[in-house]
């Protein structure tokens, strides 16, 4: 099958069969993590919860921080009880893929949620999600009530995602809206853990607010690099300055600019074509460009089409969906 089909959530059953339609194969690259081991979750696994902490965008990891996110927890999972030989596996979840999380639910029925690892630790088989609960959601509330040494079923890896190329000095545009960022974690560590890979990183994270800038920490440190610049975009952040004339803040009070650290830049508008248009105008050659875009289907539609108004050289085989 062609791996940069686009296959959609819907069109998985939702009864976990063996062979999903959401698998359209594995990058090429995945062979060599492999090396004629069995991955050990290409049927459904179970994996127990080591931690369950909430999220500090900040990165500090004192428990029960005051700015930890009560609605978002990182969930750190590795395998137990394996049957055979743990040396015969490994666990094979290539960057921008994402795995599936299977509960039932009281009527019996099967309960399906894809979740996209940021942290992989292939050989002693651990994984770290970042979770942003979903009011009412099923999946969700599971994930509440989980504690530590709990066990949780996850097959995988899911995905479509073959941009590595040859070419080391590409213009990597990655688009992500909230915890969506936790797809393109991977990507970028990648890249730029790369001496070889000369390919320059535009990062764009879209949040609503400071607060919810989530892997901050991540963003600054990455920010270190020379071929890496990120851009964070703040749709809905609220003011409690008088400065601001109104409840949405302008980003110019100092209430807001003491919140930034250090050379931090946000823009506090939704992220439009204007802001691509200004990114892009740093780099000279279109037909090197390549876009990661992870978030819903809407935003992927509008990021899509902008990507598209930029210049038609931009070419669709560049453009990646998480
Ligand atoms: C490729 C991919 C990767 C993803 N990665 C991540 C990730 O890394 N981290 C993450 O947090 N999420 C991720 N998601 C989203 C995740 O899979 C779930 O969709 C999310 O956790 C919500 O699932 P849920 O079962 O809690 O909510 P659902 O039960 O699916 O509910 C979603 C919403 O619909 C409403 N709803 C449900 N049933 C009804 C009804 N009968 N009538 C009206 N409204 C209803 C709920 O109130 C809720 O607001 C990813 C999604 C995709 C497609």
């Amino acid at each position: 099958m062609d791996q940069t089909a686009v296959v959609s959530e819907s069109d998985c059953c939702g009864n976990g069969c063996a062979n999903c339609v959401l698998d359209v194969g594995l990058p090429k690259s995945t062979g060599e993590i492999l090396t004629g081991k069995q991955n050990v979750i290409a049927t459904y696994q179970k994996f127990r919860l080591f931690s369950k902490t909430r999220h500090n965008p900040k990165g500090t990891d004192i428990g029960n921080n005051s700015e930890d996110l009560s609605e978002v927890f990182e969930l750190y999972f590795g395998v137990t009880d394996l049957i055979t030989n743990s040396n015969d596996y490994v666990l094979a979840i290539p960057a921008g893929y994402h795995v599936m999380m299977r509960t039932y639910m009281s009527t019996g029925h099967v309960c399906l949620r894809p979740y996209s690892p940021f942290w992989v630790d292939g050989l002693a088989m651990e994984f770290k999600i970042l979770v942003n609960l979903t009011p009412g959601g099923y999946m969700s509330q599971y994930i509440k009530d989980l504690q530590v040494g709990d066990h949780v079923e996850f097959r995988g890896p899911i995905g479509s995602l073959e941009y590595i190329s040859t070419e080391k000095e590409r213009c990597v545009f990655i688009i992500s809206q909230g915890v969506a960022i936790a797809a393109t974690i991977r990507i970028v560590k990648n890249i730029l853990n790369d001496e070889e890979d000369l390919s320059r990183v535009y990062q764009v994270a879209c949040y609503k607010d400071i607060e919810h800038t989530y892997f901050r920490y991540l963003l600054r440190d990455f920010n270190k690099y020379w071929n890496y610049e990120s851009h964070i975009y703040l749709a809905h952040q609220k003011c409690s300055s008088d400065m601001c004339k109104t409840d949405e803040c302008t980003g110019k009070c100092d209430w807001f600019l003491k919140k930034l650290w250090y050379k931090e830049k946000a823009c506090l508008e939704r992220f439009s074509e204007a802001h691509l248009v200004d990114i892009c105008a740093k780099v000279n050659s279109y037909s090197k460009f390549v876009f990661i875009i992870a978030g819903s289907k809407k935003f992927q539609d509008f990021i899509t089409e902008i990507v598209n108004k930029l210049n038609n050289e931009v070419k669709q085989s560049n453009i990646f969906l998480l």
